[in-house]
């Protein structure tokens, strides 16, 4: 914190009786001039002071509202039961306890039973949430059979060989495990930059495993609503198990499972608890049967080491971006249906696209086609790709990412 500033000294008038009129004029002007010096130094130290109470009270201000918000969101889900006279009957998710409770008349009118509401600390219902809040139907993505192959994935052969060998054998060959006696990895985690395979990855493994595929983003887990994002987790191994044999993906696990920090408000505490309520569906997986989980990240410096220990997500794999050999591939993956010129040299599109992620070079691809088909031509040309890596480029310096995401 910036300390005052001290006063400036305060202007002396030494006037001696013995001086000559002159001498007292000249000392009174001099004093003068020592006096509106200060006076100066003053206006300058108020004016400074007016600055910091603006600046403070900004930050008051600021600090209240994120008071306000922290306040706010300390609410907890719960369904109306009953409607009486008197009140509401609600049952609080989680603990299921009933409380009969007030409600405002604005809200009674739009409250029905079986509506689901946010209730305050002392059940006050505050809200009633809208059919679409509900997190879980929004949440999850169910594909009973992806269709996602190991072909349609270029450049990553050894991720590949090390998915099937953690994901894929224990799911098809688990009396195998069992007979020799080891058990199989319990989460695998792919980390790498954005666009690289991952979710192909973990589509593909449940595909060729014949599993249910089910997606799963952290930053959906993230609940504003105490208990809401460890019921998800919940629900999410539920599904699965509802759903055997089954792939359980989790994007962004970041989101749930980054290093603490330092603030304690109870946003942190809700994702603490979602965490820890993974990490317990994980340690009692070994009876849960046909369920795989894999989980996915582009900020594996942020994880919280928690997560990779023995039990937990215990097989990383690291899905880098594409080198030549692996650019080359994808672009062929992605120009496989399309009607190339003779003049397209995939080869040396490879040069051009030095770092380039798998998701760029399928844009590239959409994008050069789209040049064809300004052109009203079946037909794509070198000049197409050519004009597409330009448009890439112009995009990167504008918008600062190299390419829009397929
Ligand atoms: N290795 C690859 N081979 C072929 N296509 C790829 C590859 N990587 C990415 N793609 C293309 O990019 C799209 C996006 O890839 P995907 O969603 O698997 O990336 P991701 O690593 O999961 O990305 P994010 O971290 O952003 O979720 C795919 O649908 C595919 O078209």
């Amino acid at each position: 914190m910036s300390r005052s500033p001290s006063l400036p000294e305060r202007p002396r008038l030494d006037l001696d009786p013995d001086m000559s009129p002159d001498e007292r004029l000249e000392a009174l002007r001099s004093h003068l001039e020592d006096v509106l010096e200060v006076h100066e130094q003053l206006d300058t130290q108020l004016e400074r002071a007016k600055t910091r109470r603006e600046n403070l009270t900004e930050k008051v201000d600021r600090l209240e509202r994120e008071n306000d918000t922290l306040k706010s969101s300390s609410l907890y889900i719960a369904t109306a039961e009953e409607l009486l006279d008197d009140g509401v009957v609600v049952k609080q998710h989680g603990n299921n306890q009933e409380v009969l409770t007030e409600v405002s008349p604005g809200i009674r009118e739009e409250l029905e039973a079986g509506d689901r509401v946010a209730i305050n600390d002392s059940f006050a219902v505050q809200s009633v949430l809208e059919p679409e809040t509900d997190a879980r139907a929004q949440a999850m993505q169910v594909d009973g059979s992806p269709d996602v192959t190991y072909d349609d994935i270029g450049g990553l052969d050894e991720q590949i060989q090390e998915v099937r060998e953690a994901v894929e054998q224990p799911l098809i060959n688990a009396e195998q495990f069992r007979t020799v006696g080891i058990e199989p990895p319990s989460g695998v985690l792919l980390h790498g930059p954005p666009g690289t395979g991952k979710t192909m990855l973990a589509k593909a493994v449940a595909n060729e495993t014949d599993a249910t595929f089910i997606k799963m983003a952290g930053s959906e887990l993230v609940q504003k609503f105490i208990g809401e994002g460890a019921r998800l987790v919940r629900d999410l191994f539920e599904l699965a198990s509802e759903n055997e044999p089954a792939v359980i993906f989790i994007d962004e696990i970041d989101a749930i499972a980054s290093k603490r920090t330092e603030s304690k408000t109870s946003g942190d505490a809700e994702v603490q608890r979602t965490m820890m309520q993974l990490l317990s569906e994980m340690d009692g997986f070994d009876d849960r049967g046909e369920i795989r989980i894999i989980a996915a990240t582009n900020r594996f410096d942020m994880l919280d080491r928690a997560i990779l220990r023995p039990g937990r997500f215990d097989r990383l794999i690291e899905v880098p971006k594409p080198n030549w050999d692996g650019r080359e591939r994808i672009l062929e993956i992605h120009t496989e249906g399309m009607n190339l010129a003779d003049d397209v040299d995939l080869a040396e599109l490879a040069s051009e696209t030095e770092g380039f992620s798998g998701a760029e070079l399928a844009s590239l691809a959409t994008e050069a086609g789209m040049f064809a088909i300004r052109d009203e031509r079946t037909e794509i040309r070198r000049e197409d790709f050519e004009n597409a890596l330009e448009k890439v480029e112009e995009d990167d310096d504008t918008a600062g990412t190299p390419i829009a995401f397929a």
